[in-house]
């Protein structure tokens, strides 16, 4: 089956309301799509078997599963589906939503500075009209960008269709080994030469990488922190550490082991409980699958790789939500986190361009 078939596979089944689910790990030069042979839903219990789960933000909302042994399972080369990076895309940003995000921003900031609290993550959605919706047209053009990021496409009748291309990875394991990452701090690259890192970001990245330490330390054997260095993503630079070791797998099963880490500070913040709080009372829509995580799992929880869902979108046959934050501290900008949301829109509009 060539890549092609792929998509028109999916074309079908998006056309028939059946789910199934499209992707590319990163920098494999390889798509894999798991057909359900029927409209059924299957929600997530455990991660045991071979599947693909699907995880909100909040996860006292349900975890879709698509179990394999339910599907048809494919998996094509993408070597020839031509990369081809696109411009920037240029949409129109309304004038009220960025006031309503910039006052976010100083609250999360007055709420940093009465509680000392360290970063809140904010974050918003954005609408952009559909006028051209095909599915095909769809899968080629993310599939045909950002190779180094986890890519996927996803349909539910119960979810409609999300897809992104995200940098960020929760947790991957295989057998008793794991990993996973910190990554926070943003720039947008114009000369890949000229990044430097502040005081403010090194120590907000340094608070992801602490608590993610924190939460793994009692499930671990092995812990290893590898040195931080700079992570590209299209457009954008990020900081990252890399964490990995063994796992104490008495202590947890891995579906423990990522409701323990998720919601992680590099999308909630920390502490973790006054971030959800100051998140639940001020973002003013449903973060739905955004933030959340995402991935193929496998049988008896061997070989999994979950990714945070990040650089995403909701979109059916007329319109398009995208999703995008920020890690607030006590330096932050108002005006500096409204444009970094924008430039992180940028990364999913891109794969929007040709259906808008
Ligand atoms: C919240 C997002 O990104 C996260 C927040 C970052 C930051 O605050 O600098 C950087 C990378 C991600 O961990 C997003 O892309 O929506």
């Amino acid at each position: 089956m060539e890549y092609s078939q792929l998509f028109e596979k999916a074309a079908d089944h998006y056309k028939k309301k059946i789910p199934f689910v499209l992707f590319s790990l990163p920098d494999e030069p390889s798509l894999k799509g798991a057909f359900q042979k029927e409209n059924a839903s299957y929600l997530a219990e455990n991660f045991d078997e071979e599947s693909f789960v699907l995880a909100p933000f909040n996860l006292n909302d349900v975890v879709f599963q698509i179990l394999y042994k339910n599907c048809d399972v494919h998996e094509v080369t993408t070597n020839e589906i031509e990369q081809h990076p696109i411009d920037s895309v240029s949409f129109s940003e309304n004038t009220t939503e960025k006031e309503r995000y910039m006052n976010m921003v100083a609250n999360a900031i007055k709420k940093i500075n009465s509680e000392h609290v360290h970063k809140i993550v904010v974050s918003r959605e954005k609408k952009l009209a559909v006028q051209n919706f095909n599915l095909t047209t769809l899968c080629t053009s993310l599939f045909s960008q950002y190779e180094d990021a986890f890519r996927y496409v996803w349909y539910h009748p119960d979810t409609g269709i999300w897809c992104g291309a995200t940098p960020e990875l929760l947790l991957q394991t295989n057998q008793r080994n794991f990993s996973t990452m910190a990554l926070a701090g943003t720039q947008r690259i114009d000369d890949k030469m000229m990044i430097q890192w502040s005081v403010k970001e090194k120590l907000e990245q340094q608070w992801v990488t602490d608590a993610i330490i924190d939460c793994l330390e009692n499930k671990t054997a092995v812990l290893k922190v590898s040195k931080t260095k700079t992570h590209i993503a299209g457009n954008l630079a990020h900081l990252k550490t890399d964490i990995s070791g063994v796992l104490n797998t008495n202590k947890a099963t891995l579906m423990q082991l990522a409701k323990a880490l998720h919601p992680t500070p590099a999308i909630c913040g920390t502490p973790r409980s006054v971030a959800m709080q100051f998140i639940t009372q001020h973002e003013n829509y449903n973060r739905s699958f955004y933030a959340g995580f995402l991935g193929p799992v496998g049988e008896m929880q061997r070989h999994s790789k979950l990714f945070v869902n990040l650089r995403c979108m909701a979109i059916n046959d007329s319109e398009a939500t995208l999703y995008a934050g920020g890690g607030i501290t006590i330096d932050s900008n108002p005006e500096a986190e409204w444009d970094e949301t924008h430039n992180k829109l940028q990364t999913i509009a891109k794969v929007l361009q040709p259906l808008l």
